[in-house]
């Protein structure tokens, strides 16, 4: 089948963007590696699938699936992209979107200077959310990886994050650690592995190893995550300007029972078509 789709990106953490508000697209997990690959596909961190509603009150439905061809719950950078994409699409002219995801309800918002504000909702902090298996509730917890002890705050912002405070994130073992904090066994669901460098209270430097997907050049809810981390770490005081490989992003949160804003750009790069399988 022919299929037409928008490439887009939220500070380099790159989307395959696709409009299924009129029909349906038939997304194996196969077709949706193909479509990831950088050498035999298009090329990108997620596939983001545009649909009609399926409640009322809101205005679209959202769909987030993996490079390696798994559907995930959320993705901060690009609910932003989606934002743009259905702007640009004339399929909306709100500035204001109710959007539903496999995780819930978020609130993006066009901004007058074209950066998007996102209100990502509330963060879950109780272990069982996440999911991570732990017998405490404690904000930094030890996890094993083979003969080295790193400490971690678990965090949900829909999707799993397990965030560590390193001192220089350019050294940080974000290759190697990354993959086995990915794949732990107390994350049964897997996790997104961050590490963040506390410049200062208001600045952090951050590399994220994302769940399926590997290093990516930003990470939305992974910022978020970070933000959460270390304002319950008494690290950071909101807002926190979050620098990425890919550029910056500006996240706000009042700490829990309030929702984590996060707002930064969203751009398309081009639009074409290809034959699907
Ligand atoms: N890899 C993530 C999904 C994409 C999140 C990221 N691209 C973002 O901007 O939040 C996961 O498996 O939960």
């Amino acid at each position: 089948m022919r299929l037409r789709f928008t490439k887009m990106h939220g500070l380099g953490n790159d989307f395959v963007v696709l409009d299924a508000t009129r029909a349906p697209i038939d997304l194996t997990p196969e077709r949706v590696r193909f479509l990831a690959d950088r050498h035999f596909g298009v090329g990108c961190d997620q596939l983001l699938v545009v649909e009609a509603p399926t409640q009322p009150g809101v205005d679209f439905r959202y769909r987030i699936f993996n490079a390696d061809g798994g559907e995930v719950e959320q993705c901060g950078n690009g609910a932003r992209c989606f934002v743009r994409f259905v702007h640009d699409r004339g399929l909306t002219d709100k500035t204001h979107i109710r959007v539903e995801t496999q995780s819930g309800l978020i609130e993006p918002r066009l901004e007058a200077d074209g950066q998007v504000t996102v209100d990502m909702g509330e963060p879950r902090l109780d272990p069982d959310d996440v999911p991570f298996d732990s017998d405490s509730d404690a904000v930094v917890q030890p996890l094993s990886l083979g003969d080295v002890r790193v400490l971690i705050t678990a965090v949900s912002m829909g999707n799993p994050h397990a965030v560590q405070v390193v001192a220089d994130v350019d050294a940080a073992l974000v290759t190697t650690q990354g993959p086995s904090i990915e794949t732990h066994a107390r994350f049964p669901a897997r996790v997104n592995a961050g590490f963040m460098q506390v410049v200062d209270e208001h600045h952090i430097r951050l590399r994220v190893w994302e769940r399926g997907a590997g290093e990516t050049l930003a990470c939305g809810t992974g910022a978020c995550a970070a933000v959460v981390a270390g304002i319950l770490r008494e690290l950071l005081v909101s807002p926190v300007q979050v620098e990425t490989r890919g550029g910056a992003l500006s996240i706000a949160w009042d700490g829990p029972g309030t929702p984590v804003l996060m707002t930064g750009p969203a751009v398309t790069v081009f639009e074409a078509e290809i034959e699907l399988d």
